[in-house]
């Protein structure tokens, strides 16, 4: 047990402590509102044996016998104006009780939540790599409801099965407690029962949540990939995959359910049984005297006390059963949240950053070595999560590559499929970090430099361009939230993207779907395009910018990009060698290694990789040569 409460614990250490006020009301007023329910019982029958049966004195517990009425009326009326009071008292406590552990588990929940996000912001692109986005979904929805849902109800009933428990015993052992002894046998049997429900029915939870999860992650990837379910026509084949896994949910849930339904009726067959043998002990006592080895006097008044405390019982023990299933879930679902909490983050913040000052832009690559984590493609969730990179592990992806790009000039990168270009785009913003060598701007290691400085100074456009659901000026704006509507419309014209925007139903205001696909590809990378030339950084990447676009609007966007990259270090990734031939470098990739480096004139002269591919680019030759060909099929 000590291991799995500890996220529990520890979460409401962090989250619950600043709440405490609301759940020391909570729990306060819980108390006093389920304690008010023994009132009615109590006065009940001392009234009846005082004013009805005239068996005993009228005693309430508590209260000194001077200030009681001696008369029977005044005794009547005294006990239907307590009875009022508890059950009016009763129904404010329960409001108030329910408005402070609200605030309570909602506030735990939101802080929860907030902070699970902004960590999550802060880790590593590494992890995102593995993770899957229904898991983290999960996470962030589901996990921290639970929480909400045990914070709130299990706490609370908790404090009502305790004060239940504890507040009948009293009265009952007050009242009679040989009789009490009868009645509370079965306390023992229920808790040992319930023990007994948690240990078998656990294995079968954990067993139904895997399976849910699993669900999840199916459900979210047959969304996410709609596109390629429609083309490729394989609706019933995920269908079934779906149906699949929702017959082991149903299977597991049924699995879970018997159990339950069985727990339930007995816990009620145990109680009933304790209220059978009170009723038919007391009934022959008050009938006959004490039967069996009982002694002394049980009044008409004790009678009806101990059958209604009795029925008082039943109800709060019942809800263990719901107690148990809140605490299952809160305790798998803290497990998860503390995980996402504790994953290690390798690209920190510098303890000491240094001062980058005015960016003059000189990005220098000085023999940087890097390998993707191997746990990446394939790796099950378990493998990836929580565990530091280990370079000895990474299949080497870049291997001794050098360049610098002195400020304002143009460094091109060209090289086959999977040659390790955006990989340098990657390493360049610090998404990750190199194996080994450096990377550097203006000089200071990129290790070094804060963060949000480092990327701050770098426009990226990548390959997959990013829209968020908004409109289309909120897309341009996004990084530069001050940005005035004339530097929006500026921004758009410099990157062709003002003439069709205009031409949407709603202008810059017009949604763009979600991900942007109420666009068009070519249209996205203009709107990123604009994004960046209002951010006005001072080094520009570019990776494959005008993939998506046609000739005409490649021309375009290439004169804006001309403008954009004049005077700003540019790093630009290309397939389409025609966009990058006025570049001051050209890098030529392959396998990690840079295999030529020098200007358009220069690597045509040498006649090598690029010359070849300049010349079946330019139409000068049909095809490629064989080599060529083969080796960089995708190029
Ligand atoms: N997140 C990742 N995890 C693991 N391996 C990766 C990851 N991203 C890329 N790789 C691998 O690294 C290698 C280089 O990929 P990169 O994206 O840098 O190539 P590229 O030259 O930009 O290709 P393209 O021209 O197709 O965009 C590839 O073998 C790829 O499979």
């Amino acid at each position: 047990m000590a291991d799995v409460s500890r996220p529990l614990i520890r979460l409401f250490r962090s989250y619950g402590r600043p709440e405490w006020r609301w759940l020391a009301l909570g729990l306060v007023t819980s108390a006093l509102a389920y304690g008010t329910v023994l009132v009615t019982p109590i006065v009940l029958g001392t009234t009846i044996d005082a004013v009805f049966t005239d068996e005993s004195a009228y005693a309430l517990p508590l209260v000194p016998a001077a200030w009681l009425p001696t008369d029977p009326a005044g005794q009547f009326w005294l006990s239907v104006a307590i009875v009022g009071v508890a059950l009016g008292g009763g129904a404010v406590l329960q409001w108030v009780r329910g408005v402070a552990m609200n605030y309570f588990a909602h506030g735990v929940m939101y802080a929860i939540r907030t902070d699970a996000y902004e960590r999550m912001q802060r880790l590593d692109m590494a992890f995102f790599d593995e993770k899957e986005t229904g898991e983290i979904l999960s996470i962030l929805n589901n996990d921290t409801s639970n929480l909400e849902v045990f914070f709130d109800n299990a706490l609370g009933d908790c404090v009502r099965i305790g004060v239940v428990v504890v507040g009948v015993t009293g009265a009952l052992a007050y009242t009679n407690w040989q009789l009490a002894l009868v009645t509370l046998g079965a306390v023992p049997l229920l808790v040992g029962f319930t023990w007994w429900f948690m240990r078998v029915i656990e294995p079968r939870y954990a067993a139904h949540r895997e399976i849910i999860g699993d669900l999840n992650t199916r459900i979210e990837n047959g969304l996410s990939g709609v596109e390629l379910v429609k083309t490729a026509g394989t609706e019933s084949y995920e269908n079934e995959r779906v149906r699949g896994v929702s017959r082991e949910v149903f299977d597991t849930q049924m699995d879970v359910l018997r159990l339950s339904y069985f727990y339930r009726p007995g816990m009620e067959l145990l109680t009933g049984a304790a209220l059978l043998a009170t009723f038919v002990i007391g009934g022959l006592w008050v009938f006959s005297g004490p039967p069996l080895f009982f002694s002394g006097e049980l009044t008409t008044g004790d009678f009806v006390v101990f059958m209604l405390l009795t029925q008082r019982l039943t109800g709060p023990m019942a809800q263990l059963s719901n107690i148990v299933d809140w605490y299952e879930n809160a305790k798998a679902s803290g497990n998860r949240i503390c995980g996402l909490m504790d994953v290690p983050v390798d690209i920190t913040e510098p303890a000491e950053p240094a001062a980058l000052g005015d960016v003059d832009g000189r990005v220098a690559f000085d023999d940087v070595s890097f390998g993707y984590d191997d746990s990446g493609v394939g790796a099950t969730p378990e493998e990836s999560t929580g565990e530091r990179r280990d370079p000895g592990d990474a299949q080497t992806v870049l291997d001794g590559v050098d360049f610098t790009a002195e400020p304002g000039d143009t460094v091109a990168l060209v090289g086959a499929t999977g040659a390790g270009k955006s990989t340098v785009a990657k390493l360049l913003l610090r998404l990750y970090d190199v194996d080994s060598g450096t990377i550097s701007l203006d000089g200071h290691d990129v290790r070094d430099l804060r963060l949000s400085d480092l990327r701050g100074a770098i426009g990226y456009v990548s390959q997959d361009t990013f829209l968020f659901d908004g409109t289309v000026a909120e897309n341009i704006r996004y990084g530069r939230f001050d940005a005035s509507d004339e530097a929006v419309r500026e921004a758009a014209r410099a990157a062709s993207a003002h003439e069709f925007i205009e031409d949407l139903a709603d202008g810059y205001e017009s949604r763009v779907g979600e991900r942007g696909v109420k666009l068009s590809g070519g249209q996205r990378q203009r709107i990123a395009l604009a994004r960046v030339l209002l951010q006005d950084p001072e080094i520009v990447l570019l990776d494959e910018a005008t993939a998506s676009v046609d000739t005409a609007t490649e021309y375009r966007i290439q004169q804006s990009l001309d403008r954009l990259t004049a005077d700003r270090t540019t790093v630009a990734i290309a397939h389409r060698l025609s966009t990058i031939r006025d570049a001051d470098t050209i890098l030529v990739l392959e396998d990690g290694h840079i295999v030529e480096r020098g200007d358009h004139e220069e690597l045509l002269a040498a006649d090598g990789f690029y010359a070849t591919l300049w010349r079946a680019q330019a139409g000068d030759i049909d095809e490629l040569p064989d080599s060529i060909a083969v080796e960089h099929a995708n190029i």
